[in-house]
């Protein structure tokens, strides 16, 4: 029903306000857009009311009722051959465009010469070709020519009809899906009220300002791409045609068939013009966001990339703690840090004790897996601002800021006794106890780096072991190297 109102509607308004005598020729025939929309949307059903409509539309201009069966049988024909025609070119659409819609420029050209003048080609020429032989078309030349003529501006006014219906509707859906933001509708107004101005003062005082709607058209188009271009193109040609129609504007001839011609290459061009440029446009301002999109999807993967490789070059891959190069990295500026503000700092130097024996035992993994429980439960020990590193081997390492010699003693202590009480069992079942042996140091004024503590922990360990291992040992300090500074 609402299909029948608005071709009915389309077509009356088309007969009334943009029609030439003879014989009703429309310059755009929206009726034919509408027919070809209605079958795309709703199927099938859509041809009926289309029929219906293409007789009704007629009817009151045609129907003679001293040859009432004829004008019936020549309506009915001429309403069938209409109705094919939007059947036809929804086919060629979905044949062509049903996955992707007008989408490039290349686009805009192949609809319009395959789906919107393909069909009217084949239809327009049986339609005139029934209304001359009826005697509905006449005029003082010679059937041919009166045949080549109508069919001509027909064809071409059916062809418009279809390009303009599917121009407002792709708009419609362009728009629906990507709303214009306040700016983009602000200048498509703007744009579109200069547009009609230049027209009226066009059609009115000179026909030179008319050369204006092409710079007008190129905001439209940059700012508001196909959909602002459309929308434009649809009024600036029934502005046209009615300018026309009423003896008004440029393409005003004192032959009918001229005017008609006129407006609709000016149609024609202007529409392929804008809409090709505007696509083209549309599609490079698209490829522009994606390029982008991408670049910026790659660069955060790059950066996420960048940070698993960081981690895993200061990570140690089997406990997950600092490795030395990490290690020595913030230590060093702990051990700044500590100098600076003469804040006490400490080094544990672990390392298990007859581990070798471990692995020799029960094997690699084991050893591996005991390495893990260690790191567990030493890391269950300590502050969250302690560091606790694997230099390598079975060798750690644990910084502790703002602590003194003697409470790291007690860290290492407490380290100790944790890792006594590890029952770690073996893949034959045994359980397995082990024993670390710890040795302390704290830093002075004179440490140039961290290496230096590693080296004085190193060296309390290695009596830690020569005293019988499992065992916390400081280290001590001779003759020219007490100069502890650091508060102890
Ligand atoms: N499972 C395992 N073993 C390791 C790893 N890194 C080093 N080791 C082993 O640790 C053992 C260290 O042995 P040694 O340096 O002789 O020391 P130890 O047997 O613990 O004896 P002391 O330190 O004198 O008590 C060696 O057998 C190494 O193969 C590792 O990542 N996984």
């Amino acid at each position: 029903m609402a299909i029948y109102a608005i071709y009915i509607t389309a077509g009356f308004l088309g007969i009334s306000f943009v029609s030439f005598p003879p014989g009703h020729l429309s310059v755009i025939w929206l009726p034919s857009g509408i027919a070809f929309l209605g079958i795309l949307l709703l199927g099938p059903s859509a041809t009926i009311p289309i029929f219906l409509g293409s007789l009704s539309i007629k009817l009151p201009y045609l129907y003679q009722a001293d040859a009432a069966v004829l004008s019936l049988l020549t309506l009915t024909v001429a309403a069938i051959i209409e109705t094919f025609q939007g059947w036809y070119a929804h086919l060629l659409w979905n044949k062509i465009f049903a996955s992707r819609g007008i989408s490039s420029g290349a686009d805009v050209l192949t609809f319009f010469t395959r789906v919107a003048f393909t069909p009217c080609l084949v239809t327009v020429w049986a339609i005139v070709g029934l209304f001359i032989l009826t005697g509905y078309i006449t005029s003082d030349l010679s059937p041919w020519q009166l045949w080549l003529e109508n069919t001509v501006v027909i064809t071409m006014a059916h062809t418009l009809g279809i390009f303009l219906v599917v121009a407002l509707y792709q708009s419609y859906w362009l728009i629906k899906q990507d709303p214009w933001t306040l700016k983009e509708f602000k200048i498509g107004l703007i744009s579109i009220i200069a547009l009609l101005v230049v027209c009226a003062v066009s059609f009115s005082l000179s026909d030179l300002p008319l050369y204006l709607i092409l710079p007008i058209f190129l905001v439209l188009i940059i700012h508001t791409g196909y959909a602002g271009s459309s929308i434009a193109l649809t009024l600036v040609s029934f502005w046209t045609i009615i300018a026309t129609a009423n003896g008004l504007g440029p393409f005003v001839a004192e032959d009918t068939y001229l005017s008609l011609i006129h407006i609709m290459v000016f149609v024609l061009c202007l529409g392929l013009t804008m809409q090709f440029s505007a696509l083209t446009l549309d599609n490079l301002n698209a490829n522009k966001r994606d390029m982008a999109n991408t670049i910026q999807k790659r660069t955060e993967e790059l950066e996420k990339k960048n940070r698993q490789l960081l981690e895993l070059a200061s990570t140690d891959h089997l406990t997950g703690l600092c490795n030395r190069r990490s290690f020595e990295k913030i230590a060093n500026k702990e051990l700044e840090r500590a100098q600076r503000y003469q804040t006490p700092l400490s080094i544990l130097a672990l390392d298990l004790d007859f581990f070798k024996t471990v692995n020799d035992t029960h094997g690699h993994a084991f050893g591996d897996e005991v390495l893990q429980t260690f790191t567990k439960s030493c890391l269950e020990c300590l502050r969250k601002t302690d560091l606790m590193a694997r230099l390598g081997g079975e060798e750690f390492v644990v910084l502790l800021p703002e602590t003194t010699e003697y409470l790291a003693a007690n860290v290492g202590e407490k380290l100790r006794e944790a890792i006594e009480q590890i029952e770690a069992v073996s893949p034959e079942g045994i359980n397995v106890t082990i024993t670390c042996s710890v040795g302390v140091t704290t830093g002075t004024m004179q440490d140039e780096n961290i290496a230096a503590l590693l080296h004085r922990a190193d060296e309390a360990l290695y009596d830690a072991k020569k005293l019988g291992r499992n065992r916390v040992s400081i280290y001590k300090r001779m003759g020219t190297d007490t100069g502890v500074i650091l508060p102890q």
